[in-house]
């Protein structure tokens, strides 16, 4: 069995133990063992990174820009590889796992570009003979934090603006997919990027990513994941002055009014509530339909996810492969349990599913006759469960839509240009989709949410330096 490590000041290091990353399609299917490393790793790559950092930060940003166009194009050369071994450790389908794979290469390759693009602005000083310029500079060493559901798209989406902004990075990814982010890192080690810029330190989050969040030589930390994680990260962070970015959960709305194609609103429905396994922060979990579509509506759904090929995330013709953990599954189907507690109709799935191999299967679950206020339509379920609230009218809709803690992504499907157009403006998500999947957005524009989905900058597009620097002004007297 191959044995992976840590990536520490250019050197690759071995943890206390190792730790099997199994294939949740298979778990006969051992993909190689990876270490878990301890605070003592924390340690050594901050020291590593706080080296590294006043070359790194000050150097030449043609070269930084060298050094991610590299990543990103042997990112792209090798998705097909990389994208099957992310789609073996987390379940997404292989066609996800290369496009995912597929987007973190494009990723490496937008903050490529950024990497010149950096720019200050100069203003006339209200004093005579005195001009103020305004600057951005990098934050310092930088921890990232990052989720199981994308293995490769999230660490990308980090490392990419922070090492182009001129950080350094301790990057610490889930301990439930580490193989993605260590082939990553191995990229990395080769892209000519000086020893201590970029480190990976693999482990527990309550070990790795507690020590790194308290660590006074870690200058921000930008988190995804859950809520709860998400919140203690926050205050602690507020209590040791570091900078904060945090992008958490969703309980995302799916609108159908009477005027929407009904094809294009099941179908979109579909790809938002199910593909992916549910498993994105954006996916839509509260399909919000007016009554008069509503039978027609709830019977395509039932026809078309019928359809639905649940299997192998690595066969062909799989539509949705596994869920991606014994405990996400327990969840999910305790969800089942839930709602069917709470009065609501299972209208199709929702069952565990035994196929050819031991995986964690489940057939996508929906919910007719739900209403607002129940469970499943307040938690964020994060799995394939979805559940649909009949309302009266565009207003109706619009008030159950905003009707929650979160705000990520929302959707409408309708041909009226007038609520389409109301919608994008009264909507308190941060992303806003039109005749669209609430999941399913670019690379190179801003993402995140409002409410308690999103803290602190926006992530990605030329937003991203928000976080990733930090603004000097400067008064010089002629
Ligand atoms: N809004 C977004 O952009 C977005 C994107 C993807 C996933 N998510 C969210 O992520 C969640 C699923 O991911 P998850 O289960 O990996 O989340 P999680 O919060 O359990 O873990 C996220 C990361 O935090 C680490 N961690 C755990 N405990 C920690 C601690 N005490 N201190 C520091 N780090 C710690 C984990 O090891 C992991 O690397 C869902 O809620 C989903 O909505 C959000
Ligand atoms: O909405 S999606 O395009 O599926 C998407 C891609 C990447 C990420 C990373 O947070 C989230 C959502």
């Amino acid at each position: 069995m191959q044995q992976h490590d840590n990536l520490i000041g250019g050197q690759w290091t071995k943890g206390n133990a190792y730790s099997p990353n199994l294939n949740p399609s298979n778990l006969g299917d051992t993909i190689a063992e990876y270490t878990q490393g301890n605070a003592t790793h924390v340690e050594a790559a901050v020291a590593a990174a706080t080296a590294a950092f006043p070359a790194w930060a000050t150097g030449s940003i043609q070269a930084r820009s060298d050094a991610l166009d590299k990543i990103g194009t042997e990112i792209l050369a090798r998705r097909e590889e990389l994208g099957t071994l992310l789609s073996r450790e987390e379940g997404k389908t292989k066609a996800e796992g290369i496009g995912e794979a597929t987007r973190a290469g494009q990723i490496f390759k937008f903050f490529a570009g950024e990497c010149l693009r950096l720019s200050g602005e100069t203003l006339p000083s209200v004093r005579p003979n005195i001009g103020v310029e305004i600057t951005r500079e990098p934050v310092g060493v930088v921890g990232l934090i990052t989720p199981w559901n994308f293995p490769i798209a999230i660490p990308a989406w980090k490392i990419a603006p922070a090492l182009a902004f001129g950080n350094c990075v301790v990057l610490k990814p889930a301990d439930l997919v580490p193989g993605s982010s260590w082939a990553l890192a191995e990229i990395i080690s080769r892209s000519g990027i000086p020893a201590g810029v970029f480190n990976l330190v693999m482990g527990r989050g309550s070990v790795i990513g507690n020590a790194l969040v308290n660590h006074p030589g870690i200058h921000a930390i930008s988190f995804t994941g859950s809520v709860g994680v998400g919140r203690n990260i926050a205050i602690q962070c507020v209590t040791n002055h570091k900078k904060v970015q945090l992008e958490m959960g969703g309980k995302n709305p799916q609108v159908i009014l009477d005027d929407a194609d009904l094809n294009q609103a099941v179908e979109l429905s579909v790809q938002s509530a199910f593909y992916s396994t549910g498993q994105r922060c954006t996916a839509s979990s509260r399909l919000i339909v007016t009554e008069g579509i509503y039978p027609k509506f709830i019977a395509a759904m039932q026809e078309r996810m019928a359809k639905i090929k649940v299997g192998d995330a690595l066969a062909a013709g799989t539509d949705i492969g596994p869920v991606s953990s014994q405990s996400q599954l327990d969840q999910d189907l305790e969800y089942i349990a839930i709602g069917k507690g709470e009065g609501a109709t299972l209208a199709a799935g929702g069952e565990r599913l035994k196929l050819g191999t031991e995986g964690y299967y489940m057939s996508p679950a929906l919910f007719s006759e739900s209403i607002a206020s129940m469970r499943i339509n307040k938690e964020e379920i994060f799995g394939p469960v979805a559940s649909v609230i009949r309302v009266k009218n565009y207003e109706e809709a619009l008030a159950t839509a905003n009707d929650t803690e979160f705000g990520l992504s929302a959707g409408i499907a309708t041909t009226s240009l007038k609520y389409a157009t109301h919608f994008k403006r009264h909507s308190q998500a941060g992303m806003v989709m039109v005749n669209l999947p609430t999941a399913g957005v670019d690379y190179h524009v801003p993402f995140g949410g409002r409410k308690g989905s999103s803290y602190g900058p926006r992530e990605q597009g030329k937003y991203a330096q928000e976080f990733f620097t930090t603004v000097k002004t400067a008064y010089t007297q002629a």
